[in-house]
């Protein structure tokens, strides 16, 4: 068996369902379970991006061209600060690749239920098909099915829960895990100049660079201002690169109190800080929380490839940022810090801010 992820133990309940079927129901009855409806959707202002230009938009082709690259690192590094989240053009991601990984997760999701199941996550596990942060009978639920897989360090993959159908997507997924790789550790690279830190201490943090990708289907609804896709949350790792599968837009970032509605600009990665890398520099970068809402007619896809700390790791303020300040987080090894993410429900920034010190 693999180590890692699996070692972890959660307390995740059955959803016993899956919200494609459930919409589908809803979809001639045009009831929404009580379980899905949430009040809270009606309240909240929402902020569009016109132009897909806001939400500040970084060039990593910029960054590695030494003409350009002490501008787009200050930028870079305002990005982490002000918004937490970027959209990174001229990644260099094949786009052959990125087709193909496509069609694979489309293709799956498209299965009948009971072959999905085949790779159905298991009690109290965190790979495979089915939802994440369910504790209670009575608790609201997402409407969203995910698949959630350990990909990197390769030798800590459970291939039990990779997927056999559509035959391409084991190869799509292993090329598209180590390319998502490559740019997150140059992320990592420029982040730490901006930060004035030594070059590889971002990377020495990720030390094997672990990567786990939460892949999740968004059924349409019709009442889809009643259902949230994904509650707010913040992400319990270093950094996230997002990528839309389909062109369906639907990822909202809390901005100065108010939702905004991301324009993913086509074939950008949209980044985003997590709680380590606000932890590691101290809060000067930003894990800003996040939701996802649901298109009334169309499934929303999207691959959310999480670059996280090691469980063996230390998860506290660089030393190198403390020779003037104070630490503002308190020091926690990766396991404890992983289960106490995984046990905090996925309530906005509550399990962050429960590591804040002096407040
Ligand atoms: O699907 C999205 O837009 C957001 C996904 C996300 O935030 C996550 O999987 O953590
Ligand atoms: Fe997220």
């Amino acid at each position: 068996m693999a180590g890692g992820l699996d070692e972890l133990k959660v307390e995740f309940i059955d959803q016993d369902e899956s919200v494609q079927v459930v919409a589908d129901t809803v979809g001639s009855s045009g009831e929404i379970p009580e379980r899905y409806v949430r009040a809270e959707m009606e309240a909240d202002p929402v902020i569009n991006d016109a132009d897909g230009h806001s939400l500040p938009v970084i060039d990593l082709s910029r960054l590695i061209n030494p003409e350009f690259s002490k501008e787009e690192i200050a930028k870079l590094g305002s990005a982490c600060e002000d918004w937490g989240f970027f959209q990174l053009v001229n990644h260099g991601v094949d786009g052959g690749l990125l087709q193909q990984i496509k069609d694979d997760i489309t293709e799956f999701f498209r299965l009948p239920l009971q072959e999905k199941m085949a790779v159905a996550i298991p009690p109290n596990g965190l790979q495979g098909f089915g939802h994440h942060f369910v504790f209670s009978k009575e608790q609201k639920l997402d409407w969203v099915d995910l698949l959630f897989l350990s990909t990197r360090p390769i030798d800590e993959r459970n291939m039990d829960f990779w997927p056999t159908n559509p035959p391409t997507f084991r190869g799509s997924l292993d090329k598209y895990s180590l390319e998502i790789a490559n740019v997150s550790a140059k992320l990592f690279k420029f982040m730490a100049i901006n930060l004035g830190v030594d070059e590889e201490a971002l990377l020495g943090t990720f030390k094997g660079q672990p990567q786990n990708v939460r892949i999740n289907h968004y059924p349409p609804c019709r009442q889809a201002d009643k259902v949230l896709g994904l509650s707010p949350h913040t992400d319990g790792v270093g950094m996230t690169l997002l990528l839309q599968v389909n062109d369906v837009q639907g990822l909202q970032i809390r901005k100065d109190g108010s939702w905004f509605a991301v324009k993913n600009l086509p074939g950008a990665l949209v980044v985003n800080v997590g709680d380590v890398l606000e932890i590691l520099t101290n809060g000067k970068y930003k894990s800003i929380e996040h939701r996802a809402v649901i298109n009334p007619d169309k499934e929303r896809i999207t691959i959310a490839a999480f670059q996280s700390a090691p469980l063996s790791c230390t998860v506290g303020p660089l030393q190198e940022l403390l020779m003037k300040g104070e630490a503002c987080y308190k020091t926690v090894d990766g396991v404890e810090f992983t289960k106490g993410y995984f046990a905090a429900k996925l309530e906005g920034r509550r399990f962050l801010e429960s590591l804040k010190l002096g407040v």
